[in-house]
């Protein structure tokens, strides 16, 4: 009897919980950065990532998900990078999530279109404990900020460094064009850099261009893993 009751309460908490999310569906960013900001212990990491969860428990958000959380995670202990560039900063969910894994001289450099975004992105960063030597958001678009990225590697990244690490989650229409900009302006590590390009469209076909174009570089481009809500690319010149 008492496993019963265990049930049925375990699916009257989901069925509310889906129930909030359906009436609270459209993602607010301001709400999501205010709870966070409000309910999490500021300077720890762990407690800033749990808030969010909370938050999602209730509330529609755009914070990647536990499939491509573990993706993500894996790759960043794998490859250990110095220098990671995120295309869609967002809330920081993902921010913090990299920050958290990068080696002591990691750095991670963020860039979001939208300036209120950016602004509460960066706060929630801030709150995780981190600092500005350890990050920068940029805050326009991804085409924009790509230019730019060269001169604010540092004085020690010549051409043949580069970022080893690329998250795009912004605009799937951008990965391909962005990718080859990337490509042009010597951005991509050439000792290997991994690219990991988050699927939001399941259903579309978002991307077949960037499929396109790197089974047409096979001698630089492979594809590490290839799950629905994610696909990891590595390059290596
Ligand atoms: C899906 S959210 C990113 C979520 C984030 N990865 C997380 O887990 O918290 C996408 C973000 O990309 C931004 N964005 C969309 N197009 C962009 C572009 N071309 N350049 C930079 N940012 C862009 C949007 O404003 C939005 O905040």
């Amino acid at each position: 009897y008492s496993r019963y009751r265990v049930k049925v309460a375990t699916l009257c908490q989901r069925a509310l919980a889906w129930a909030l999310r359906l009436t609270r569906g459209r993602v607010c960013v301001k709400s999501t950065h205010a709870f966070v900001f409000t309910n999490c212990t500021h300077g720890k990491v762990d407690s800033v990532l749990e808030t969010f969860d909370l938050y999602a428990q209730t509330h529609s958000t755009l914070c990647i998900g536990p499939e491509i959380r573990e993706v993500l995670d894996e790759a960043v202990r794998r490859v250990r990078p110095l220098r990671v560039l995120e295309l869609g900063t967002h809330c920081a969910y993902s921010s913090v999530r990299l920050l958290r894994l990068l080696p002591p001289a990691g750095r991670l450099i963020t860039v979001e279109l939208d300036p209120v975004t950016a602004d509460l992105g960066e706060e929630i960063i801030l709150v995780s404990g981190f600092k500005h030597s350890q990050f920068q958001v940029l805050t326009c678009s991804s085409a924009e900020a790509i230019p730019r990225l060269r001169s604010l590697l540092g004085p020690d990244a010549g051409t043949s460094e580069g970022f080893n690490l690329v998250l795009m989650d912004h605009d799937p229409q951008q990965y391909l064009p962005d990718l080859l900009a990337l490509e042009r302006e010597q951005l991509l590590c050439p000792s290997g850099c991994s690219v990991l390009l988050i699927k939001r469209n399941q259903g579309a076909d978002d991307l077949r261009g960037i499929l396109d174009h790197i089974r047409g570089r096979t001698e630089c481009y492979s594809i590490k893993t290839e799950l629905q809500c994610v696909m990891e690319i590595f390059y290596r010149k």
